[in-house]
């Protein structure tokens, strides 16, 4: 049960989803028949111990990843709806995602304006004032002439990261969106993410950050290829569900007026 009982109130509806990856004899489920409601309008945190299957889950959501099972995007499935269609209602920050490292920050953040674009027309105006507002969004700004293969892990991030913004689309699918942050760049995407949501975006970002997933609306927790728990981030099952899954090697505790995860170190046996 999700709590989520009208069709306008969720975003993404995914009903029996599994997948399988490698080839071969390699080849192996990795996505055992998940189904998920995504709350419209709010901002959800998918989180769970290596290899639990978040990566392949947010892919299927995405609809960049063959399963089977269906998933819908505002009621509609994600089949039926024409590329350019999707593009401009679902954009996407893949984990570790390629790009051309010569063109400029400009031109990568660009690139998030094709799906709004007519074969081989100029960007519009509107295309410039998205571009401009998600660098500026990302402090990527003063980089906009400078090649994306000059930048740092955590620069090319943000501007990884403007490039999705640059599509304003109504849902934003996120991969490890910190990865290379320092922590004021963490502080910022999560402004970022506050400031989305507060203007009726839907967010889904997966996190090994726990304290950031932490601040989401809802979480869902994933182990070994299922969904184990969905439900209101400040929930005590929502933590308990969360310390399961890691083993119970991580604790949830309330400071200054936030939830903080910490790791917690295995005892050492003595004899
Ligand atoms: N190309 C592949 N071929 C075969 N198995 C794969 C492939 N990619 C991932 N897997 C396996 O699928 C499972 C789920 O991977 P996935 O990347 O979705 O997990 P995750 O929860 O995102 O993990 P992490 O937290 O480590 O990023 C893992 O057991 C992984 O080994």
């Amino acid at each position: 049960m999700t709590g989520l009982d009208t069709i306008k109130n969720i975003a993404i509806c995914a009903h029996s989803i599994s997948a399988n990856l490698g080839n071969g004899l390699a080849k192996q489920q990795v996505l055992h028949g998940v189904s998920l409601d995504i709350a419209a309008g709010q901002w959800t945190s998918i989180v769970g111990p290596n290899g639990a299957g978040k990566s392949t889950l947010l892919r299927c959501l995405a609809g960049v990843l063959p399963h089977s099972g269906t998933v819908s995007l505002f009621g509609q499935p994600l089949q039926n709806l024409p590329n350019r269609e999707r593009a401009r209602q679902l954009a996407w920050l893949g984990q570790n995602e390629a790009s051309a490292d010569d063109l400029t920050v400009w031109d990568v953040a660009m690139l998030g304006r094709l799906p709004h674009q007519a074969w081989l027309a100029p960007p519009s105006s509107a295309d410039h004032a998205a571009v401009e507002q998600a660098l500026r969004a990302t402090q990527a700004w003063e980089w906009r002439s400078r090649p994306l293969g000059h930048l740092s892990g955590g620069e090319r991030q943000r501007v990884l990261l403007a490039r999705a913004l640059a599509v304003q689309a109504q849902v934003l699918l996120m991969d490890e969106p910190l990865a290379n942050l320092d922590p004021p760049h963490q502080a910022d995407w999560l402004a970022v993410v506050q400031a989305l949501v507060a203007q009726g975006s839907t967010v889904v970002s997966v996190l090994h950050e726990i304290s950031m997933a932490l601040h989401a609306d809802r979480m869902v927790v994933m182990a070994q290829g299922r969904v184990t728990h969905h439900g209101a981030s400040n929930d005590a099952s929502t933590h308990a569900a969360v310390a399961e899954v890691f083993e119970h090697r991580i604790a949830i505790h309330a400071l200054a007026g936030q939830w903080v995860a910490l790791p917690i170190m295995r005892r050492e046996t003595t004899r």
